[in-house]
């Protein structure tokens, strides 16, 4: 197996969609090895409690260090080498960016935390970091619930990562970013279609000419959506004149 990845939730069935297709299948042709965990497995009291009131005060309850621990422990085999990563989704993580899923596609061993409520004690990963990386992510910059839809996301970008995962179509579209803008507009059959019609360049058969006009749609795309992707593109990368158009 190439990878392993653990996952611990409190809501495992969120996760239940890494059973579906690409995943699916990397799981099927042993690409990637994949369990996910109920944290409460790792609670011994009769109401399974995962949570308790803040120190300090403030809104909302904080997941208890102990289970954490307990599941941190269960899942790290003693002397394991390289040590797994611990990824813990989180409002206040590093942002996740596609530099990320690369580094983590080459991991041989992915531990994701799912927090909820307000949280995780932080001493659950200040006590991981004394046997294993940890890396605090967060998706951006909106508020969710918690941790599991960041696990889908992340896995989706680092699953399509590994060798065999990709049709060799898809890693070309994956090499497409490459030009650090965003990609020009798509079309297929009907050429007409409740009267729109596909641009006749596309169906000229000059392939020249049709990567001239994908690169400066993509080029006024990206000026108009994402003009922080401009600012750091290299100048020869960037002809004035294509935005001015
Ligand atoms: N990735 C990612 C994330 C998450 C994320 C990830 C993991 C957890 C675990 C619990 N929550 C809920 C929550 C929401 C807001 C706060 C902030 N506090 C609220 C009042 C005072 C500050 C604390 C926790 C999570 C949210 N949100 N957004 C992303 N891009």
């Amino acid at each position: 197996t190439r990878m392993r990845v653990d996952v611990v939730s409190i809501f495992p069935e969120y996760l239940a969609p890494l059973d579906l297709s690409l995943i699916g299948r990397a799981r099927a042709s042993g690409v990637l090895d994949l369990a996910v965990h109920d944290l409460r497995t790792w609670t011994h009291d009769v109401h399974r409690t995962v949570d308790d009131t803040p120190y300090g005060g403030g809104p909302g309850m904080v997941m208890r260090p102990e289970p954490w621990g307990e599941a941190l422990d269960a899942l790290v085999p003693v002397g394991e080498e390289p040590p797994p990563r611990l990824v813990v989704p989180s409002p206040a993580g590093v942002p996740f960016r596609q530099a990320l899923a690369h580094e983590w596609a080459a991991e041989r061993h992915l531990i994701f935390a799912c927090g909820r409520y307000e949280g995780i004690d932080q001493r659950v990963l200040e006590h991981a970091a004394t046997r294993m990386p940890v890396t605090e992510v967060s998706l951006g910059d909106y508020v969710l619930f918690g941790g599991e839809v960041a696990v889908l996301v992340i896995m989706e970008a680092v699953t399509r990562l590994l060798p065999g995962v990709l049709g060799n179509a898809d890693s070309l579209a994956e090499e497409s970013h490459a030009h650090g803008l965003l990609e020009a507009p798509v079309y297929t059959k009907p050429p007409g279609w409740r009267g729109h019609d596909v641009p006749e360049i596309l169906r000229s058969g000059d392939h020249g000419r049709i990567a001239r006009w994908r690169r400066d749609e993509a080029l006024v795309r990206t000026a108009r959506r994402r003009p922080d992707m401009l600012a750091v593109l290299p100048a020869t990368e960037l002809d004035k004149r294509d935005i001015a158009a």
